[in-house]
């Protein structure tokens, strides 16, 4: 080396390293912005001196983007040098003066070598900067080389410097365009001066050290907007899409590999006005359209403007999914179920939204529904389009909270085919209350009082004191009761017997007698009777159906089934008490009509329960408040406050749980739980004819047996149908008759007509028992059979089946042809027997 070279490195060494000590000892700042910036000097020559993040931090980022993103590791310097001459003087200094700056260097003489140094299986590491030799194209072409570096994976940061003769730089006609475009960083002049070189070597080094610590940067950016949920593109200033991020290709269903295309190709609205007149940070919504979905969404869209020298490089588009969509597959929390529900209204009140959310996604709140949507989401990944589609059709359903209602389809066919069944069914599952239309007569009546029995508008007190304590019975109705725990009990004797009060002395025969609920309660028998006494009282004996004799029916199924080993073995005493006096009170003070009829005569209950489970609410309020209002009716009144309030609980949720728009909700969730197909998935257990096989691992928990609590009471209630064929006949009978009153009462007042074929006079009765028994009977009682260990359920529920449809066959339809036929049927059933099954004969 020459001593002229030697003594300037060595001035350029000293003066580095002065700097360096000077800073440190004061720890002042450079001036550059962020902390790691702020202690390193501007310049220093080895990288322990001058870690590189420093070197990039040199030209600092505009000030709303963090320094400190800028961040690349330190790395000693990689120098290749492409010389064709093997003893190339030049070569050796720039390799010495990467030496000198603490690198390391190597020296290649072809193209092939060069490339090999940038393959993905080559030994040494990347180098940062090469220097190729382009002084005598005949022996190598320089551009060429740049561009078959350029055309390589990874090499975008790497620094590219060719060394030209100074004769040709000298030159007039000397042209630096051709180099940049080759894909070369800087042109050189030859030169052995140490100093020249090691400028270079520093100049190289920052820039590359620059480059990295952008290109890591756009990297960072990048994967954080792929991980989020939003719908991120970014565009230039002429709206050309420049960058979209997974969600927006997952939803809008473009590719991420395909070529940049106008924004407008999918997006219109307001925000592209706002984006092209420069505002620099705008809201509004936008319209998106989606490859896989027929119909555009509306989101609400955040939008800047990114510039450069005061002129737009970039724009920004975020894009908030909503329920048609599904962005969050990563969450899976409360929070982004209820993010997953915003819509472009609430834009405006979206910060607030996003603090309040923020808190609750901190708690350990998540529900499995919250993890189903998660899997199914993460199910789109990769998917075809219309998979996809598939998968945000079902996300959405599942985000609705009614998941179990089904919802009546208008099929014209079925109304056509089978036109009372589809009366029927669409008016018990039905949370509408009109299926026609709706006008009010002004002023309608009271319907509780307009069809009260004149008896039974208040608790008769009088009654229950005239009543023997020991409920001592003797004769006929000792029994009937004596056979209380019989499938085949006679209901309507008891009715006869005890005129009209069945459900006292049923009461007291299983509720103070078999299960001694009295010993549970902690009360007294007197105070049962009293309670009895009150809860029979307030039934509506007018009522042809829901009057006593119906809570008597219940009970007794409820007491019949909890005989069974399974109920035995897995009902506490309070529950069995909860139970027994749910089922007694399930239906208290029932007008006889339905709450759509309620709803629509805007009758006082509509009113206190905001038309919602309108008779079950007020069937369960009505028992405690008849409960509590009396201590001599109180069967609750010894029990500490967290008995009480379990028992409270069990009770109104069984009460509750007989609202017939819920049936499919119960029976489904029942099923789900407790039966596994043969091939072990409890998925769609309804609807198929695999053998059901029961779960028993799903018996040991309290949220379990809440659903047996349920489904006991509502397989009870509607009993009726599994009951051999006398009883479900006349059942079938009365509430017949109560659903052509509650027509009657509808035309009469000029309300909608909630079920238009129970028409007396068109109505046909067969039919609309094939109806209810295949739609709401049979895959219940099966359910409910299987758990319980009853066929004969399901056996008289397919036998009165076959009955309803023999006697439709033959021509039976109205209510004296049914009560003909069941005549009929008691005389061929029992033909030395004179007694007729029905109450009223
Ligand atoms: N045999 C039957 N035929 C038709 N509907 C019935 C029958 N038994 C019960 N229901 C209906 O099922 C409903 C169950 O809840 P409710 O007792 O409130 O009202 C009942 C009737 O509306």
């Amino acid at each position: 080396m020459l001593a002229g070279e030697e003594a300037s490195i060595e001035i350029v060494q000293r003066w580095l390293q002065r700097r360096s000590s000077d800073e440190i000892e004061t720890g002042s700042s450079s001036g550059s912005p962020g902390a790691r910036a702020g202690r390193r000097s501007s310049l220093a020559l080895t990288p322990e001196d001058e870690p590189l993040v420093d070197v990039a931090n040199r030209s600092p980022p505009p000030s709303h983007i963090p320094a400190a993103l800028f961040y690349a590791p330190p790395e000693p310097l990689e120098l290749l040098c492409v010389f064709p001459e093997r003893a190339s003087r030049v070569c050796a200094a720039a390799c010495n003066a990467a030496a000198r700056a603490g690198g390391e260097s190597r020296a290649v003489r072809g193209p092939r070598e060069a490339l090999d140094a940038f393959r993905r299986d080559a030994d040494a590491r990347i180098p940062h900067v090469v220097v190729i030799d382009a002084r005598q194209p005949q022996l190598m072409d320089p551009t060429l080389l740049a561009r078959a570096i350029r055309g390589m994976k990874n090499t975008q940061h790497v620094i590219l410097v060719a060394v030209v003769k100074k004769s040709a730089y000298l030159k007039d006609d000397f042209a630096v365009i051709p180099y940049l475009e080759a894909g070369f960083n800087r042109v050189m002049v030859e030169t052995l001066g140490a100093t020249a070189w090691c400028a270079e070597m520093l100049q190289a080094r920052a820039a590359a050290a620059t480059t990295r610590a952008h290109v890591g940067a756009v990297a960072a950016l990048t994967a954080a907007t792929d991980r989020c949920r939003d719908l991120v593109a970014v565009t230039d200033d002429q709206q050309r899409i420049l960058l979209t991020n997974k969600s927006w290709c997952r939803v809008v269903g473009w590719r991420p590999e395909e070529a940049p295309r106008p924004l407008t190709e999918a997006v219109s609205g307001e925000a592209l006005r706002l984006a092209a007149s420069g505002v620099r940070d705008w809201e509004a919504p936008v319209l998106i359209r989606r490859r896989a979905a027929p119909d555009p969404v509306l989101l609400p869209c955040r939008g800047s403007s990114v510039t450069l020298n005061k002129n737009t490089s970039h724009v920004v588009f975020v894009c908030e999914p909503s329920n048609a969509m599904d962005c969050e597959r990563a969450r899976g929390s409360l929070h982004s179920i209820r993010r997953g529900s915003l819509d472009v209204r609430s834009v405006a009140s979206d910060g607030l939204r996003r603090t309040s959310l923020a808190k609750l996604q901190g708690l350990p709140l998540e529900a499995p529904i919250t993890k189903v949507i998660s899997l199914l989401s993460a199910a789109t990944d990769g998917a075809p389009p219309s998979t996809i589609a598939c998968i945000d059709r079902a996300v959405d359903m599942l985000r609705t909270s009614e998941l179990y209602s089904p919802q009546m389809r208008e099929d014209p066919k079925m109304r056509a085919e089978d036109p009372i069944a589809t009366d029927l069914i669409g008016a018990l599952l039905s949370r509408e209350q009109v299926n026609s239309n709706i006008f009010y007569m002004q002023g309608a009546t009271n319907v509780l009082s307009s069809r009260r029995s004149s008896n039974d508008s208040t608790v008769v007190r009088s009654q229950a004191n005239r009543t023997n304590m020991k409920h001592k019975t003797t004769g006929q109705l000792r029994e009937v009761l004596d056979t209380a725990l019989s499938w085949e009990f006679e209901i309507f004797r008891l009715e006869d017997l005890t005129r009209g009060r069945p459900l006292t002395h049923l009461g007291l025969t299983l509720m103070g007698g078999r299960f001694d609920v009295c010993s549970t309660l902690e009360c007294d028998e007197r105070t049962l009777l009293h309670w009895l006494t009150v809860i029979e009282t307030n039934y509506h004996a007018v009522n042809t159906y829901h009057n006593s004799t119906h809570a008597a029916d219940v009970l007794q199924a409820v007491a019949f089934f909890m005989e069974k080993e399974r109920l035995k073995m897995l009902l506490e005493p309070l529950e069995a008490a909860a139970a027994l006096i749910s089922a007694a009170a399930h239906d208290i003070d029932h007008p006889g009509t339905s709450s759509a009829f309620l709803c629509n005569s805007r009758h006082s209950l509509a009113i206190l329960y905001n038309d919602v489970s309108v008779l079950e609410s007020h069937h369960a309020a009505l028992t405690f408040k008849l409960t509590l209002n009396d201590d001599r009716v109180n069967i609750f009144k010894n029990l500490d406050r967290d008995t009480y309030k379990s028992v409270r609980h069990n009770v109104i949720d069984m009460i509750l749980a007989t609202e017939m728009t819920k049936h499919f909700e119960h029976l489904a969730k029942f099923v789900n739980v407790f039966y596994a197909k043969s091939n072990g998935s409890k998925e769609d257990n309804m609807n198929t004819d695999e053998p059901l096989s029961l779960d028993t691992t799903a018996l040991t928990s309290p949220e379990n047996v809440v659903l047996i609590k349920r489904m006991m009471i509502k397989c009870a209630d509607v009993s009726n149908a599994s009951r051999p064929q006398k009883f479900a006949f006349e059942w079938a009978r009365r509430i017949a008759e109560e659903y052509f009153l509650q027509t009657d009462e509808e035309k009469a007042k000029e309300l909608p007509v909630v079920m238009p074929m129970f028409d007396r006079a068109t109505c046909s009765i067969p039919r609309s028992q094939i109806g209810f028994i295949d739609y709401i009977i049979i895959d219940m009682m099966e359910a409910w059979a299987a758990f319980i260990d009853m066929p004969e359920l399901v056996n008289h529920a397919r036998n009165n089946h076959q009955r309803w449809r023999e006697l439709d066959e033959a021509g039976v339809t109205t209510i004296a042809d049914v009560k003909r036929a069941q005549r009929q049927n008691a005389i061929q059933s029992a033909p030395n027997s004179t007694s007729q099954p029905t109450a009223e004969e």
